[in-house]
């Protein structure tokens, strides 16, 4: 989930409400971004910020305020929200159980590269019943915290539980020159796009995590909006919604 979600409590009940609802019949794993907060956190904090490519530039001396606004106040607030609609939501970083391991993007800063490790921790509370609630902070193995951009961490937790992936973000899903959705999209379709500047910034990198994703588990991953909640259980009843990814 986009962090930008969290500012409209009520969008973010309704699809919580709804992930309740599916919830009875799969397990389920939350990631959610914040990069909204983190902006505001670092201005308060009288840090400028910058993003290439999608992906925020983290100095090591920036990391206790991106870490407060996003394993901290977004997710503790993902997970009250979550507690509302009645789901057993626990709430973790990308590093608890050594879930994920991670590599330093040197050229970001502090800014990890995850990829799938341990999933005992996941699975164990996903059979007893919890939904584990991931926010994007991950640690180098020098025992450094890191920034990992939340579509990539969710990429990889998929990796993990061999799950299924949706990015749900602030637009419909991905959508063409002329402002509309498109509702498949595959490697090759995909260059040509981000090659003519229509795939730009934040949904680069969505794209990326999917076409990784689908390489990787051989399934295709959807992009869609959370505005639409209901769109989550036409997914699960297999009907098209979003932007489905194929490698
Ligand atoms: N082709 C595209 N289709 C839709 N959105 C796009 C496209 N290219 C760039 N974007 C931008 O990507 C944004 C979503 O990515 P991002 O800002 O990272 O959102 P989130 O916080 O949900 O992860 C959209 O709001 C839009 O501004
Ligand atoms: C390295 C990196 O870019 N980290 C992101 C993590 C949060 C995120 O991805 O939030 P959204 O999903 O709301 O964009 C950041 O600091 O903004």
């Amino acid at each position: 989930m986009g962090g930008r979600l969290l500012q409209d409590n009520h969008a973010l009940d309704a699809l919580l409400k709804v992930v309740a609802e599916l919830s009875t019949q799969y397990p389920i794993v939350l990631v959610h971004g914040g990069g909204d907060q983190v902006d505001s956190w670092l201005a308060t904090f009288g840090f400028s910020t910058q993003k290439i490519d999608g992906q925020r530039v983290s100095p090591k001396e920036q990391m206790p305020v991106i870490t407060g606004a996003l394993a901290g106040a977004v997710n503790s607030l993902m997970v009250s929200r979550a507690q509302l609609q009645g789901l057993k939501a626990v709430g973790l970083t990308l590093a608890a159980g050594k879930s994920l391991k991670f590599e330093v993007n040197t050229k970001l800063g502090a800014v990890g590269i995850a990829k799938a490790n341990d999933g005992t921790l996941v699975n164990t509370l996903l059979q007893s019943g919890f939904v584990p609630v991931f926010s994007s902070i991950g640690q180098s193995d020098a025992g450094d915290l890191l920034n990992v951009n939340a579509d990539l961490a969710a990429a990889a937790i998929c990796q993990l539980v061999q799950g299924q992936l949706v990015l749900l973000t602030d637009v419909p899903g991905i959508l063409d020159a002329e402002g509309k959705l498109i509702s498949t999209l595959d490697g090759k379709g995909a260059q040509a796009l981000v090659e003519s500047g229509v795939i730009k910034g934040g949904m680069k990198v969505k794209l990326d995590a999917a076409l990784e994703t689908a390489a990787a588990l051989r399934r295709s991953i959807v992009v869609a909006g959370w505005q639409q909640p209901n769109d989550l259980l036409k997914l699960m009843q297999q009907q098209a919604v979003g932007t489905c990814i194929s490698e």
